[in-house]
């Protein structure tokens, strides 16, 4: 086994959730197919709600910018003409979202209607969170030993607590000392880093970022933060050169923290 010793001035783990405490699998196969499924029925059911109506409002906006791409969905803006509208404007909300997803595009749009939409799911009971067995019983260990743990995942961070929060583990949400989405910036952009240090209250070299994707790991490196990449059943291969350049994980049992070196 390879072990990686953390740097003595680590005291903030950072986790990214897909790929690197969660499987990708449980998004791909459970989480992304309930949203293509429900999101037409979701809309129907919820239009006239504020919260609704805001997250089209934000989708409506993303689809302003995307414009331009490739396939991309414009969603209408609102006219007078009540009921015949808003199933116009559902439908381009349905297809705006499928087109999305199919491109598993990480918009803050997107992911405010995706956690909005699995807190049915999460709370009835019907989807429960799946994490590596190493991760529970790591996160545990860090924190006796005094390190604080972070979330920064493209998932909305209500959708992360609601992941933390009905895992089938139960509700482990008090093992998280708070949770960080695109809101703050996107996980390929070094500033991103060095705002979560700021609003966390310390330096990016206090801390430590465990993500599967080596661009992420690169932009928060460029902000002078600690990365492992971790590698995980089902996620994306790496070059040789990223596996010679960045310090690799397997299980989060494999990181040796100061106090226990
Ligand atoms: C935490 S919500 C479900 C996962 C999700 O929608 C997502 O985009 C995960 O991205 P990550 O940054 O955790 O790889
Ligand atoms: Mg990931």
């Amino acid at each position: 086994m390879v072990v990686l010793s953390v740097p003595a001035e680590v005291t903030v783990i950072l986790l990214d959730i897909e790929g690197t405490t969660t499987p990708i699998a449980f998004v791909k196969d459970i989480l992304f197919p309930y949203i293509k499924e429900n999101v037409k029925e979701y809309l129907q059911t919820h239009w006239e709600e504020e919260e609704c109506q805001q997250d089209v409002s934000l989708l409506r906006k993303q689809a302003e910018e995307d414009c331009h791409l490739d396939g991309a969905v414009p969603i209408p803006a609102a006219s007078e003409n009540g009921a015949d509208d808003s199933q116009l404007m559902i439908q381009a909300v349905v297809d705006n979202v499928c087109w999305q997803m199919s491109l598993d595009r990480k918009t803050t749009a997107l992911k405010q209607l995706q956690g909005h939409m699995w807190r049915a799911a999460f709370t009835a009971g019907h989807v429960k969170a799946e994490f590596f067995e190493d991760v529970i019983p790591a996160v545990r260990k860090w924190r006796e030993a005094g390190m604080k743990v972070y979330i920064y995942s493209s998932g909305s961070v209500e959708a992360q607590k609601l992941l933390f929060g009905h895992s089938t583990e139960g509700d482990i949400l008090e093992l998280v000392d708070g949770h960080f989405d695109t809101k703050i910036g996107h996980k390929v952009e070094s500033e991103s880093y060095r705002k979560i240090a700021d609003s966390i209250g310390c330096s990016t070299n206090n801390i430590l970022f465990l993500t599967d994707v080596t661009l992420e790991a690169s932009a928060a490196e460029d902000a002078d933060v600690h990365v492992a990449v971790v590698v995980r059943p089902g996620n994306a291969g790496l070059t040789d050169d990223e596996k010679t350049y960045y310090s690799l994980i397997t299980s989060f049992s494999d990181l040796n923290l100061p106090s226990s070196t």
